[in-house]
């Protein structure tokens, strides 16, 4: 079994721009390399072979939905970069132009971080080339355009990034009570059963429900029910160590992923929750209550029947009268 990692390091869009870069590198470079060999200029032609090499097996690669990120910044970058350099050498100025996508090159195939230093470390270095073989108004010209395409470059990478992790967060937070809404479930179930078969620690999920939140709705409204899901969530997170993790399943139902919490810890805990609901004044009169399925994982058990399990523990709970914990040991 393999670790799911749901907040991947490295964004799809990383994985298809370098798809695609090393796709129109190998076609863009190809007729350079041949002519380069036809007017007998070895040297190039053969770092043309190396990039178009490189370019294709990280095509493959990230076709294959593999993004190597050693590969992109110890080949395929210096490679392109070291190609547009040798290429302002031997040809001068007529070659001049092979820096601007080169440039571009750092932000499609590397995360921005080192986007932005491989791009600072190929300014830096194509600084003497460009000074020793273009004239001085081409280079100033030159130079000047590079830059504000590293700038551009950056920032529109950058607004992409932020907004890339904006709408992640979103597309995983319940937007009323700030949890987790369940997109996240199965992979931190999976997860929590990996570190359970490698690391022998125990897992414990708890399944709440809010007894009777029809009637608050139809009393109180929809505005007061809201806010008494905020303030049961609130009660969730201030019961809960900084590895749980709190998921919304939708309406007044939820879950709570207990990291390193045998059975009799994942009781403790639900009775903790429970007790301070129903102490709470998050209604305007009466009380509030919860029942809570309480299932500990065990060996070899798959994620969905480890949560059939709970839900069956919580289905008990309601049936024994409502604000009642029930574990797989008290069925
Ligand atoms: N205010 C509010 N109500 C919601 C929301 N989502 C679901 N509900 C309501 O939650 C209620 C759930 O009712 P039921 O599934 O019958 O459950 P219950 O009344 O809690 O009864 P038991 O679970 O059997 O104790 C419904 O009235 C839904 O309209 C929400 O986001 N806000």
């Amino acid at each position: 079994m393999k670790k799911v990692n749901h907040t991947s390091k490295h964004p799809e869009f990383l994985l298809k721009s370098a798809l695609n870069v090393s796709l129109v590198s190998v076609i863009a470079i190809a007729p350079f390399t041949v002519y380069d060999f036809y007017v007998i200029k070895n040297g190039m032609g053969f770092l043309g072979v190396i990039a178009i090499l490189f370019c294709t097996f990280n095509a493959v690669l990230c076709f294959k939905g593999t993004y190597s990120l050693p590969l992109n910044l110890f080949a395929t970058m210096p490679i392109m970069a070291g190609c547009s350099l040798a290429a302002i050498n031997v040809w001068g100025v007529t070659a001049s132009f092979w820096a601007y996508p080169a440039v571009l090159t750092c932000y499609f195939v590397l995360p921005l971080h080192l986007a932005r230093l491989a791009n600072i470390v190929y300014l830096a270095i194509i600084l003497p080339f460009g000074w020793y073989n273009l004239s001085p108004d081409v280079f100033a010209r030159f130079y000047a355009v590079l830059i504000s395409i590293s700038i551009f470059a950056y920032l529109t990478l950058k607004e992409i990034a932020l907004q890339h992790a904006q709408l992640h967060r979103l597309s995983i937070t319940d937007v009323l009570t700030g949890l987790n809404n369940r997109f996240l479930l199965s992979d931190s179930l999976e997860n929590a059963i990996f570190i359970n078969q490698c690391e022998k620690a125990p897992m414990s999920i708890l399944m709440l429900d809010l007894d009777h939140f029809k009637k608050v709705n139809d009393q109180y409204g929809h505005d007061v029910g809201d806010e008494v899901l905020k303030g049961f969530a609130a009660i969730m997170k201030a019961s809960s160590n900084s590895n749980d993790i709190l998921f919304r399943l939708g309406g007044e139902e939820f879950l709570i992923l207990l990291h390193s919490a045998d059975e009799n810890q994942a009781i403790q805990a639900a009775e903790q929750i429970r007790s301070h609901v129903q102490k709470s004044k998050l209604l305007p009169e009466g009380e509030l209550t919860v029942s809570i399925g309480v299932c500990e994982l065990v060996c070899n058990k798959h994620r969905k029947d480890w949560l059939k399990q709970c839900d069956a523990n919580l289905y008990l709970a309601k049936n024994r009268g409502r604000n009642k914990v029930v574990a797989c040991s008290q069925r």
